[in-house]
This record gives structure tokens, sequence and C-alpha cells, in this order.
């Protein structure tokens, strides 16, 4: 019912295959690889031929969060560098409807990522083509960040959305989630966990252990997980 999906932009980039093997093993559920532009965030990450390289590294999905402008212009490329969803910010194109349904019509699974002074209404006419939702904690752009706490009570209200709507649709939390925040976030209704800095790459324990440390976590939300 939880899932873990690190965070491969806090990853050791100069021994990324050696992350993602060790992940693998460890039994992630998938990888979330952060897309920056310098434009729509001011910052640059990770791109398509990162992508590629992962995809031959994993049979898991790969979660590409695209923080670009015009986000439009780059699904293809994306898809055939073998992402599995790709989430847009609705800021950051003047079709975001039409954006959602190009992810889907490559065969991707469409996410609506939502920063955190973004309304939930946003997502009004977006249910028919949202197959999940990044609801950002701190916002986007930098890893290392604070958890922004008024945060909690949006989780609670997308979730209590999404339920009025007779939806199940995966809730993705993203930005500072670790111990102090994976169990609230959980018990609020998110079922997808992104691990960066504060999880899954601190440098005092394993990856491995970092990855049972957070599955500890959601045993104290729901015992049988
Ligand atoms: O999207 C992001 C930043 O925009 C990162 O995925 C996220 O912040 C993970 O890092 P940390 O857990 O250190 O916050």
């Amino acid at each position: 019912m939880f899932e873990i999906g690190p965070s491969l932009m806090c990853a050791d980039l100069g021994n990324l295959e050696r992350d993602v093997r060790e992940l693998d093993q460890a039994g992630v559920d998938f990888y979330h690889i952060d897309v920056m532009d310098g434009e729509f965030v001011p910052n640059f990450t990770l791109g398509p031929d990162i992508v590629k390289r992962v995809r031959g590294i994993t049979q898991k999905p790969l979660d590409l969060h695209l923080m670009v402008n015009s986000p439009e212009r780059y699904v293809s490329m994306f898809a055939d560098a073998g992402a599995n969803r790709i989430a847009v910010h609705a800021e950051s194109t003047t079709n975001l409807q039409g954006t959602l349904s190009a992810i889907r019509s490559a065969g991707l699974e469409a996410g609506l990522a939502i920063s955190p002074a973004t309304s939930l209404d946003v997502l009004d006419y977006l249910y028919d083509v949202t197959d999940y939702i990044v609801l950002m904690t701190v916002n986007p752009g930098f890893a290392g960040q604070h958890f922004i706490e008024s945060m909690y009570g949006k989780i609670s209200n997308l979730k209590t959305r999404l339920t009025e709507c007779g939806l199940d649709t995966p809730i993705e939390v993203d930005g500072n989630i670790g111990a102090q925040t994976v169990p609230e976030c959980a018990r609020r209704g998110a079922t997808r966990f992104i691990g960066g800095t504060s999880a899954i790459f601190r440098s005092d324990a394993s990856l491995a252990d970092n990855v049972e440390h957070m599955r500890a976590l959601f045993a104290q939300v729901m015992p049988a997980s």
C-alpha cells in the first residue's frame, strides 16, 4: 500500500549505477527523477540521457517530475528514454489538460504536480486525465529544504476531495520526506513517498538500511503494511 521512490537527484551521481542496483536489491518500488530547466525553477538537474541510463539498469517504474517550462515539448523525448510516469505543474504550461492527455496518449501515467501555494482547485476539471498527484511539501527546485507544515492539512484536503469523487488516485509526497514527516503524511492519505536527502540518501547508514527504516515508519501507521 505504501511505496518508496528514491529521488535520484540526491544520489551519488558519480556512482549512480551502484546506488540504483543497491536500491533495487533493497526492494524500492520506483525511482523519482527530477528534471529542471533553470527557468521554471532556479536549478538544473537530470535529463533524458540519465533516464535512458537508469532504464538500462532497472525494470522498476521511472517516475519523472518535470519542473520545466512548456513540458509538452518533451513528453515524447522522455517516453522514448524509458519513463513510465510524467508529472507536470499547472504553472508550467498554457495547456495543462492537453499535456496530461498527451502523456497518457504516449502510454505513460499522467501526474499533476502541485506546488505548496497552488490551490487544489487546479484539479477541478482534470480528474479524468490525472493518474496520480505529486503534492510538493517544499517549494520545487532544491533538495534538503524544510517541510512546510501547512502541507499536512493540504494532504488531508486532497484525500477528502478524491474520496468524495469516488477516486483512489495515488498521492505522492515530495520534499523533506523522512522520519519526522512520513508517519503524519501516511496517516493523512499519502501513499507514495519520495526519499531524498532526509530518508534514503543519508550518509549515516547504508541505502538498504535507510529503505528498511522507511518501511518501519510505515509500519507505525499501519502495522500490516
Ligand atoms: O523535487 C525535489 C526538489 O524539488 C526533490 O525530489 C525533493 O526535494 C527530495 O529531496 P529532499 O527529501 O532532500 O527534500
